[in-house]
């Protein structure tokens, strides 16, 4: 059965020296179910991050606990246990590209399975199978990952993480300091391996008109909390409470919302995409 992820008042903080912070995640409770794609906004500072790094084991809950499939962690969760939370949870940092390393793209590729137990003999398959999924020609693994275009190095670095086979991928801002049509493809890869392949994802952002094309989901957090989370539609039905939250609202709701007003002529439902848009114009006649 596919993997459900839960939080359950999941506070946390990080150890700084001998002191801890201030807490990042205050009370965190949301479940998230598989084959969703969820979106991650809110201010900076909010807790995005510390969020997937609780669900990829790599924060521990203060109190509260985690569940990532039968797995249960709360801040005594022993190493082999995260273990197997890391692999479950592939969690892509952001500029994941600056932790390339090794000489070839193969051997970058290979090292989170070999890491994991992955025999020697079946890696180089499975380097080429996720150097396909994320878009790139094989040839590409013989290469230094330093001579690879940003792009280019920025989806190495997802398929290292696509090497593990996780069940969910965490994403942090992937589509960062990528070009317009390096960002599309990246989120269609994205969509991709969600709608075809039943990849559950989770992707921090600030890039709201991403969210609004490509994400089910959203949770909205503010000062360590999840504010808010359920369909991406309802988030833009109430465009105050996104002014509130420091959030972006799309072109295409933006346009909807000035255009009834002006026009005084509600459309049938929350437009989200220029197409969209167009098609509810179409309907009530305007154009
Ligand atoms: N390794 C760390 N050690 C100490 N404090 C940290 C660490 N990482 C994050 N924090 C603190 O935790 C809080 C939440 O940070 P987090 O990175 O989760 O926020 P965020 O919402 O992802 O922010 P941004 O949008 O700026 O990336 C911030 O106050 C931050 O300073």
């Amino acid at each position: 059965m596919a993997m459900r992820l839960r939080l359950d008042h999941v506070t946390a903080d990080y150890q700084i020296g001998p002191v801890r912070s201030p807490r990042v995640l205050r009370e965190v409770s949301m479940s998230l179910q598989p084959g969703t794609f969820t979106a991650v906004v809110g201010p900076t500072g909010a807790g995005k991050s510390s969020l997937l790094k609780v669900l990829n084991g790599l924060l521990l809950p203060q109190s509260g606990q985690a569940e990532i499939g039968d797995i249960t962690i709360d801040g005594k969760s022993s190493k082999r246990l995260l273990k197997a939370v890391r692999k479950r949870v592939g969690l892509v940092f952001q500029f994941p590209e600056s932790q390339l390393f090794a000489e070839t793209v193969e051997q970058d590729i290979s090292f989170g399975p070999l890491n994991f137990g992955a025999h020697p003999r079946n890696v180089h398959a499975l380097a080429e199978k996720v150097i396909a999924q994320v878009g790139l020609d094989e040839s590409i693994l013989y290469r230094s990952p330093f001579s690879l275009s940003g792009g280019q190095k920025r989806r190495v670095a997802i398929a290292g993480v696509l090497a593990l086979e996780p069940e969910v991928l965490a994403l942090d801002e992937p589509t960062a300091g990528l070009d317009p049509t390096g960002k599309e493809e990246l989120l269609s890869l994205l969509k991709q391996w969600n709608k075809q392949n039943g990849l559950t994802i989770l992707m921090v952002t600030h890039d709201m008109e991403s969210v609004a094309r490509y994400a089910d989901d959203v949770v909205v957090m503010e000062k360590g909390r999840a504010v808010f989370h359920d369909s991406m539609r309802k988030l833009f039905e109430d465009t105050e409470r996104l002014e509130k939250w420091q959030l972006d609202v799309p072109d295409a709701r933006r346009f909807q919302l000035e255009f009834e007003v002006r026009s005084g002529t509600r459309l049938p439902r929350v437009c989200l995409t220029e197409d969209e848009l167009a098609d509810a114009l179409i309907e009530v006649g305007r154009v």
